[in-house]
C-alpha cells in the first residue's frame, strides 16, 4: 500500500494548498497516523434490486484512496441530492474526503456521502483510511473559525471518535438505506 499511502498525504498536502494553507499543515496530525487498511468483497446477486452492497455512509478518514476493480456500483451523493455513478477506470484510484477533513476545516470541505450497489458480478475493492493519529487532539482548525463561523465542533481525541463509529459498525441497524 506504499502507493497510495503516498498518493493520501500528497492529496493531504494539496487539499491545504487549495485552501490557501501551508502544504504540510495538517501533517502534525498524522504523525504516527491512525490509518487502516481494509478490504470489501461483495459476492455476485442474482437479486441486485433487493439487495445493497454497502449502506450510505461517510468515511472517518481525512482522505480514503480506494482501489477498486472493474465491477462498478460505487455511488457519491452530489450537493442537489441525486446519486452519481463512479465509472471504474483501469489503473486510476477513487480518492474520497471523510469525516476527519470536515473537521479540520469546520465543514468547508464536507464527507462524501456514498455507497456501493452490487450487482450479477462479484465486486473487489481496497481502501486505504487515511486517520489521525489516535491521541490527536481534534478540532476545527482556527483558519476556519470566525465570528460568522463559530467552531461546529468542539476538541476531541481522534481515538474516541474512531473506537465509538468502528463498534457502531458492527450492530445492525434497522435503518433501510437501499436506494437512499
Ligand atoms: O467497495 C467500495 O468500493 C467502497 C467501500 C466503502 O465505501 C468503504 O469501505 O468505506
Ligand atoms: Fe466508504
Amino acid at each position: 500500500m506504499q502507493k497510495p499511502q503516498k498518493l493520501g498525504f500528497k492529496i493531504l498536502e494539496l487539499i491545504a494548498l487549495s485552501l490557501g494553507l501551508p502544504a504540510k499543515k495538517f501533517h502534525p496530525f498524522f504523525e504516527n497516523h491512525g490509518s487502516y487498511m481494509h478490504m470489501n468483497h461483495y459476492p455476485p446477486c442474482s437479486n441486485p434490486e433487493l439487495a445493497l452492497g454497502k449502506g450510505l455512509h461517510t468515511d472517518l478518514s481525512a482522505v480514503s484512496v480506494h482501489i477498486e476493480d472493474n465491477a462498478g456500483g460505487f455511488k457519491i451523493k452530489q450537493n442537489n441530492g441525486n446519486w452519481a455513478t463512479v465509472k471504474p477506470l483501469s489503473g486510476a484510484y477513487v480518492v474520497n474526503t471523510g469525516d476527519a477533513m470536515r473537521v479540520f476545516t469546520n465543514d468547508r470541505i464536507e464527507s462524501v456521502v456514498h455507497k456501493v450497489m452490487v450487482g450479477g458480478e462479484e465486486r473487489y475493492s481496497v481502501v486505504l483510511a487515511i486517520e489521525p493519529t489516535r491521541n490527536a487532539i481534534i478540532e476545527p482548525l482556527e483558519e476556519f473559525v470566525n465570528e460568522e463561523n463559530p467552531p461546529k465542533y468542539k476538541a476531541f481525541m481522534w481515538e474516541k471518535l474512531s473506537t465509538s463509529r468502528k463498534l457502531s459498525e458492527f450492530v445492525k441497524s434497522d435503518v433501510k438505506t437501499l436506494g437512499a
